[in-house]
């Protein structure tokens, strides 16, 4: 059982959590203006004199404020770093880049905007006076990282003080994951509320919070043992106790966290790393229940657990083991539904309607287009499964559903939602599509990992994205160059390339270059080249030898252009590599934008497409976009629609319909039409005989110029992420990157190609 766990496991060297924060523009946040600032106008509106008007109506109704400002999608993340995660104390300025992570999961998962504040000062009284003055910038408060006792007086002053959720984090949305987690295993173990016996290492912010709350749910008090660093809290202990400790201090004359875990049915670790030995875990129940959530490294690793027992249940508070238990499951889809009811507050209701709602998506089946948002085979609910993954794109609808109508119903939500139902299908759409695209593709390409060809890695950036996708294990990466160009350069740039998974080959000592050379030979010799000429292009030219590699089956896949242009690199690769029976080789360019998903093409290769090519061209990326998970709605594109504005330069495309028509395809399409009417719900109303039954996802460019242009220009003017193009319709699977590639774009076009390298 958990030697799953260990195989599934991916982590992240220093090194590359460094540059990951280090690359581009440091950090992991920006700001975005929401609306135009390009004219005096705009200015007008927007500041002196139009901001006047929403000023005067605000100081007339603050509730207005929800209307004029960001203020109702807007929560301060808030530290002073005296409990950075597990690693203790380090102050306000380290403990940022965790407060920028919490601020960034919040869009992420739950599209709230968030600041990051780091408060530097220790003194309760100064905390609280900072913060309960900034109420009117927010539409809730999250409190982080901030060690126990002071989180309790602090969370419980503000919120009286202020009239907006003020929510501690590590209190709270800790003891409802694991609370929901716990729920589950008990369930899967046979246990109930009553019965089980409960150690809880640690007795800060998280501990007290978890053991609160589960008290609260009808865990029986008399079973909870409680520990710090001084070991059992039991009645009369005098030494480092306070108040909070107190309230649970344990009538038990076991005085260790070895004696209170001999025969525990579970434990939960809230404490350090290396806190649990093995032999505290040998001595507890039969299946026994590890929650050890410390972070970034646990009490105890699944690992060594695995070694000693196989019938535990197993989970941490990290992403590379199975059973996540992580407040991230949390706060982004808390305060989603508190903000969406204008609540004033957090209260049990909604915390434990929060518990109730993960418990039970963990239960239910993952339905297909979620199944890719895990790791390994579809999960089943069962001990490698107590709780949903935070990539679960059904989080963000049931989970602010539930805490909304525990508000509404509890009283604290200034505003209601008549249409729950509504509601989650809006909340929905908030999904961020880039990852949930982006991750499905990475998911499968662990569970079937390929060997992917790096044609050009004696650069830097290359070599870095080869050692990555090793690394996060999508496969075997095949480096090809020259071996001391290539180990010079990395040692110059600090990368090592002695890891698993990772290989050389370099093409003028290869084994294989006769092969290749006759495969290439057999396919070029009636087309203008000599032996001669294909011996140079193996020998020399690293795009033919790794296209030729991936051609003949020494590898599943290949990735290149950071050097060369993607037409030359092409023309390289068509030469090895034909095109798939039944298939035409186009570009498909993703373009993501405010929840949507909308695939372009040809983006790269038909200069200016036929009404045959246009036909193709439809069908492939109608095929690309169900691959993708999407039903495709196909909008023929021209400048203008069904007829109107006359012109020849709509003929071609009028006459790909009519092709279309005739091939009766299985898809929705329609055309000619202009972007707007394809994109815009109240514009295609104007033309209600439209066959398409809502707005395009996938739109076919009627020449490369427009289809290149329009990609380029809504990425750089930020008004889409744009992924591409894909290279698609090759009988194997090769993907070009733009010259100059980051890294990080190349290992995802090197996962993309191992995914298409098949099932
Ligand atoms: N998975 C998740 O979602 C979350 C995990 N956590 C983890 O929980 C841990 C505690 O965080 P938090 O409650 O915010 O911090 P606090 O500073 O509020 O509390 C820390 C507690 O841990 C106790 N402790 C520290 N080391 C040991 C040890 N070796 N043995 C027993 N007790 C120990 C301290 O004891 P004493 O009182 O004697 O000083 C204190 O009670 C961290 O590792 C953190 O990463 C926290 C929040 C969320
Ligand atoms: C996850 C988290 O909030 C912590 O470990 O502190
Ligand atoms: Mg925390």
């Amino acid at each position: 059982m958990n030697e799953k766990a260990a195989r599934t496991r991916t982590s992240v060297t220093e090194s590359e959590a460094l540059a990951f924060h280090a690359e581009g523009r440091p950090g992991k946040l920006e700001i975005n203006p929401t609306k135009p600032m390009a004219t005096q106008r705009d200015l007008s509106l927007a500041y002196s004199p139009g901001v006047a008007v929403p000023v005067k109506a605000i100081a007339a109704d603050p509730a207005t404020a929800y209307d004029y400002t960001t203020r109702g999608n807007m929560v301060a993340v808030i530290s002073n770093g005296t409990a950075i995660l597990g690693l203790g104390n380090l102050g306000a300025l380290a403990s940022k880049p965790v407060m920028e992570g919490k601020a960034v999961l919040f869009k992420r998962f739950a599209d709230v905007d968030s600041i990051d504040l780091e408060v530097d000062t220790e003194n309760v009284d100064e905390f609280v006076n900072c913060v309960r003055f900034l109420g009117p910038s927010f539409g809730g408060i999250n409190l982080e990282d901030i060690k126990a006792p002071e989180c309790f007086i602090i969370e419980s002053r503000l919120r009286e003080m202020m009239d907006i959720p003020v929510f501690h984090d590590d209190q709270h949305g800790t003891a409802i994951i694991a609370a929901a987690g716990l729920v589950n295993a008990l369930e899967l173990t046979g246990r109930d509320l009553k019965n089980t016996r409960l150690v809880c290492n640690g007795a800060g912010a998280a501990a007290i919070a978890c053991v609160e709350l589960i008290k609260a749910m009808g865990f029986n008090a008399d079973n909870i043992i409680l520990c710090d660093t001084k070991g059992v809290i039991y009645q009369g202990r005098s030494e480092g106790m306070n108040q909070w400790k107190s309230a649970h201090a344990a009538k038990t004359d076991k005085r260790t966290l070895a004696e209170a875990m001999d025969g525990a049915d579970v434990v939960f670790g809230l404490s350090q790393k290396g806190a649990f030995s093995e032999e505290m875990i040998r001595s507890m129940a039969d299946r026994p229940i590890i929650f050890a959530m410390a972070n970034p490294d646990p009490e105890i690793t699944p690992e060594e657990v695995a070694r000693i027992r196989d019938d535990a249940i197993m989970a941490t508070g990290r992403s590379d083991y199975p059973n996540q238990v992580n407040n991230v499951l949390g706060f982004p889809y808390i305060f989603r539904g508190a903000l969406d009811v204008r609540a004033t507050q957090i209260n049990d209701a909604m915390k434990i309607a929060a518990v109730r709602a993960l418990a039970s998506l963990a239960r239910e089946d993952v339905p297909d287009d979620v199944a890719a948002a895990y790791q390994g085979n579809r999960p089943i609910f069962g001990s490698q499964y107590i709780i949903p993954v935070p990539f679960d794109p059904r989080l963000i609808s049931a989970i602010p559903v539930a805490v909304a109508e525990a508000a509404m119903e509890s009283g604290v939500a200034q505003k209601n939602i008549p249409d729950l139902a509504a509601y989650a299908r809006e909340l929905s759409a908030r999904r961020d599509p880039i990852a949930a695209t982006t991750q499905g593709i990475y998911e499968r390409v662990r569970r079937l990992p390929k060997r992917v060809v790096f044609a050009e890695a004696e650069e830097e950036q290359v070599m870095r994205a080869a050692v990555s996708f090793a690394h996060h294990q999508l496969g075997t990466a095949i480096l090809l160059g020259r071996d001391d160009v290539i180990r010079t350069t990395a040692e110059k740039a600090g990368i090592d390339l002695e890891r698993p998974n990772i290989e050389i080959v370099n093409a003028r000592i290869s084994t294989r270059v006769d092969a290749y050379i006759d495969y290439l030979y057999e396919r070029l010799q009636r087309k203008g080249f000599l032996l001669r000429d294909v011996q140079r292009l193996i020998h020399n030219d690293r795009n033919h030898f790794a296209a030729t590699m991936v051609a003949v089956g020494d590898a599943d896949a290949m990735v290149t252009g950071t050097t060369r242009n993607y037409a030359t690199a092409l023309q390289d690769i068509r030469r090895c590599i034909n095109t798939k029976p039944g298939h035409r080789v186009i570009g498909v360019s993703l373009a993501l934008s405010r929840g949507r998903t909308v695939f372009v093409a040809d983006t790269a290769v038909h200069d200016m497409p036929t009404a045959e090519e246009l036909a193709d061209i439809a069908v492939e990326a109608a095929r690309v976009a169900r691959r993708m998970g999407y039903e495709p709605r196909v909008a023929l594109l021209a400048y203008s629609t069904f007829g109107q504005p006359t012109g020849e330069r709509s003929e071609r495309v009028r006459e790909a319909v009519k092709i279309l028509d005739r091939r009766r395809v299985d898809f929705e399409y329609d055309g000619e039409m202009a972007a707007d009417i394809a994109l815009n719900p109240q514009r295609m109303e104007q033309y209600p005989f439209c066959r398409l039954s809502g707005t395009a996802n996938v739109l076919v460019m009627p020449a490369i110029h427009s289809a290149s242009i329009s990609t380029r220009m809504l990425a750089e003017l930020g008004a889409a992420t744009v992924i591409g193009p894909l290279l698609v319709g090759l009988d194997k699977s090769v993907q070009i990157t733009s010259m100059g590639a980051k890294d990080s774009d190349i290992v995802n076009m090197a996962a993309i190609a191992a995914y298409n390298a098949g099932s």
